[in-house]
């Protein structure tokens, strides 16, 4: 029991970092960081992505060792968030300051405790819906402070971060992930369906980083231009995108975080039906 716990969180913590890396790695990538440019962020480079990315590991992983087998409830709660704030700050002791992967230890914690509690056993569908009871409790350690994403969230009366992880991950359900299986099953290449994946995101999440930044005009013309790069299918289109995203100082940085916490997703569920997707496009591309 001991070790299978152990080598559990080992695995699932590697799978949760390999998906921050597949996300940063995949170019181009609209105002984000990618391996050509760093988007709209001037204190972000990739090599900063990938050292935030690898220092998450051990977070990863204490969270869904004491989540293994466990019910969501309060003092689980707590103990995954005082976990998520070490987490946070090493990510900043890493990246000297920046933010880097906030948004992503939060989606992707809480992802992890919820295929813990299920011991590998759980659909992508349980997890999520595991994930939001967890992140439904209360956390009285939270601090009360004034955040990006609170401030625009009641400017604008849209969910943020927090409110898409308690309602169970919608837009992964019914968004991304769809949007994945289905670029695959038409036999699209895997880097082009993870574009698709992002596109469809960006064009339907109220991303708070882009509200915080440019306000609603800002969020209206990336969900349509997103949208329109999505129906034209090139990268030529995305290059643009990028360009004209860069040029509005616009980052959906959301909907990055929900690219990578899909990609957990897929892998996690993979390995419990032994269909490892990821590994057959490697053989077959
Ligand atoms: C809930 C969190 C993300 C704070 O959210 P808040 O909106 O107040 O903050 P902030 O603007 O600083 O960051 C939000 C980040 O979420 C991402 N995001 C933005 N919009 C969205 C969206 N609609 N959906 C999902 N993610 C989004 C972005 O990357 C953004 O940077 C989180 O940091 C937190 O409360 N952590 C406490 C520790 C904890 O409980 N951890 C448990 C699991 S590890
Ligand atoms: N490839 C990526 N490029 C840029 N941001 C990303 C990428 N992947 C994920 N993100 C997310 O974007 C967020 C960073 O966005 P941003 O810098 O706008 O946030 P901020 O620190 O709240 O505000 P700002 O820097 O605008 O003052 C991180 O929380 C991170 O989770």
């Amino acid at each position: 029991m001991y070790n299978t716990k152990l080598a559990f969180s080992g695995n699932a913590a590697e799978t949760a970092v390999r998906s921050l890396i597949e996300e940063v790695e995949l170019t181009p990538k609209p105002g984000l960081v990618d391996r050509t440019n760093h988007g709209a962020h001037q204190d972000l480079t990739i090599d900063l992505m990938r050292k935030s990315a690898i220092s998450l590991k051990e977070t990863f992983e204490e969270i869904a060792y004491i989540s293994y087998g466990s019910n969501p409830s309060i003092s689980l709660r707590e103990e995954i968030a005082e976990i998520g704030r070490h987490g946070e700050i090493r990510m900043f002791e890493t990246t000297g300051g920046v933010n880097t992967h906030k948004g992503a230890i939060w989606a992707i914690g809480l992802l992890i405790s919820a295929a813990a509690m299920g011991k590998g056993g759980y659909s992508s569908k349980e997890i999520m819906s595991r994930a939001g009871e967890i992140a439904r409790h209360p956390d009285q350690h939270c601090p009360d402070t004034d955040t990006n994403g609170k401030r625009v969230s009641t400017k604008y009366g849209v969910n943020g971060a927090k409110g898409e992880a308690q309602q169970g991950f919608p837009h992964i359900e019914h968004v991304s992930l769809p949007m994945l299986k289905r670029s695959r099953a038409f036999g699209i290449p895997e880097e082009t369906a993870k574009l698709n994946t992002l596109l469809t995101l960006i064009a339907h999440l109220d991303d708070t980083c882009i509200l915080h930044r440019g306000g609603f005009k800002a969020l209206e013309f990336a969900k349509k231009h997103a949208s329109a790069a999505l129906t034209a299918g090139s990268i030529d289109s995305i290059k643009r995108l990028d360009e004209a995203f860069i040029i509005r100082n616009i980052s959906p940085g959301g909907s990055a975080d929900l690219l990578a916490a899909t990609l957990f997703l897929d892998k996690i569920q993979a390995t419990v039906t032994g269909h490892d997707v990821q590994k057959e496009a490697e053989y077959t591309h």
